[in-house]
């Protein structure tokens, strides 16, 4: 069995990598100014923010239920609008 500090270790390594994820995801929405400037569709779309989380919840509902799937990708669609207002 691993010891407390090399569970730890793996933890810390997976935060490094799910912030690098954030940080792709952020890109990415980043990337649709442009086109929904050329479009005329709004930065912030909150039926489609639904959708999202709907969508993991039927995926991984057996881990987080819906409540939990939305406060943990609240502050990520937060973040990513504001990149996308600031940039
Ligand atoms: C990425 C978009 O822009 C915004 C950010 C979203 C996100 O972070 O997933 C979703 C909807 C919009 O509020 C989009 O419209 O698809």
């Amino acid at each position: 069995m691993d010891s407390i500090e090399a569970v730890r270790k793996k933890i810390d390594q997976l935060d490094e990598q799910i912030v690098q994820l954030i940080e792709q995801r952020a890109e990415l929405v980043n990337s649709l100014i442009k086109l929904k400037q050329e479009q005329g569709v709004a930065v912030r779309v909150p039926e489609r923010e639904r959708e999202v989380v709907a969508q993991l919840h039927q995926r991984h509902g057996d881990h987080f239920t819906l409540e939990e799937l939305q406060s943990i990708y609240q502050p990520i669609f937060d973040a990513c609008v504001r990149i996308q207002l600031t940039d």
